[in-house]
């Protein structure tokens, strides 16, 4: 949905999030016009999916008990005609991907968000990463779409270069902004934003605009600080205040490219 729809419809998107960077996970949502809900407790599944627009799935911080619990979510997701997002933090790691691969094997996942690294391993390329950090380099192009064609999932691949593939369209934002990498979670809130945006349809224009969204902020932030720890801040201020007009004109102004 458009950015005037979100603030007019506020979305309800459930996270199941890690427990590193819930918080502001929780307020991306909230300062965009969406609506956040944190839980991991079974019995309210069927509910919280009932009431929400979104399920956002982050398995940054999973214990094995709750693989079953969270596979339950997602199915419960796919018969209500919800959208399910997964950030596979540092699935690369091979002890990570064996919950994922199940996950993927028992239901449905409509958008995966990661970066490079993240991303290469659902494509079957190697990337060099640290822990939860994409650190090598390589085609992103050509790693979204094959992800994307294996997984049948939209792939909302981040960093420097950020490009979103259905397997038949593949889109480009090549925008260098350092310091949106030097938050922990700035990827979490954007699988959250990625919830937000595809809250009613499931599109590679709406995850667009949510990956548009977040670049741009961060763009805006960079230009008024200079550090770290003001530039979060600034970050929430600028998600906060940015303007439908605003996003298209990045979006249709070069922001985006085939
Ligand atoms: N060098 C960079 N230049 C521009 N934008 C970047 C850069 N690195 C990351 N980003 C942006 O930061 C956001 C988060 O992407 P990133 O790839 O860092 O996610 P992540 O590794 O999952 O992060 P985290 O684990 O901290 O949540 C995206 O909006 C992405 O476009
Ligand atoms: C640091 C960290 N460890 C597990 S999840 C997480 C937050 C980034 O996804
Ligand atoms: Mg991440």
């Amino acid at each position: 949905m458009k950015l005037s729809e979100i603030k007019d419809k506020k979305p309800l998107v459930f996270n199941y999030a890690n427990y590193v960077t819930p918080q502001f996970v929780a307020n991306v949502v909230n300062v965009i016009g969406g609506s956040p809900i944190m839980a991991r407790e079974l019995e309210e599944f069927p509910d919280l999916v009932a009431a929400s627009d979104a399920v956002v799935i982050n398995s940054g911080t999973w214990r094995r008990s709750e693989l079953l619990e969270t596979i339950k979510l997602a199915q419960l997701a796919n018969q209500a005609g919800k959208v399910v997002v997964l950030d596979p933090v540092a699935v690369g790691i091979p002890s990570r991907s064996l919950p994922v691969v199940a996950l993927m094997a028992d239901a449905q996942i409509d958008i995966i968000r990661g970066n490079a690294a993240e991303i290469a391993w659902f494509a079957g390329v190697d990337f060099s990463s640290q822990g939860i950090d994409a650190t090598g380099n390589g085609d992103v192009r050509k790693i979204a779409l094959l992800a994307a064609e294996k997984t049948g999932a939209i792939i909302a691949l981040s960093g420097k270069q950020d490009v979103i593939s259905d397997g038949h369209t593949t889109l480009t934002i090549d925008v260098d902004v350092p310091l949106l990498a030097t938050n922990v979670g700035t990827g979490d809130a954007l699988s959250a934003l990625i919830g937000t945006y595809n809250g009613d349809g499931i599109s590679i224009e709406n995850t667009m605009r949510a990956m548009a969204t977040m670049k741009l902020a961060g763009v805006k932030a960079s230009k008024k600080v200079k550090t770290p720890g003001y530039f979060v801040n600034q970050l929430l201020d600028e998600l906060y205040l940015l303007s439908e007009n605003e996003l298209d004109a990045f979006i249709n102004g070069g922001g985006i490219h085939d």
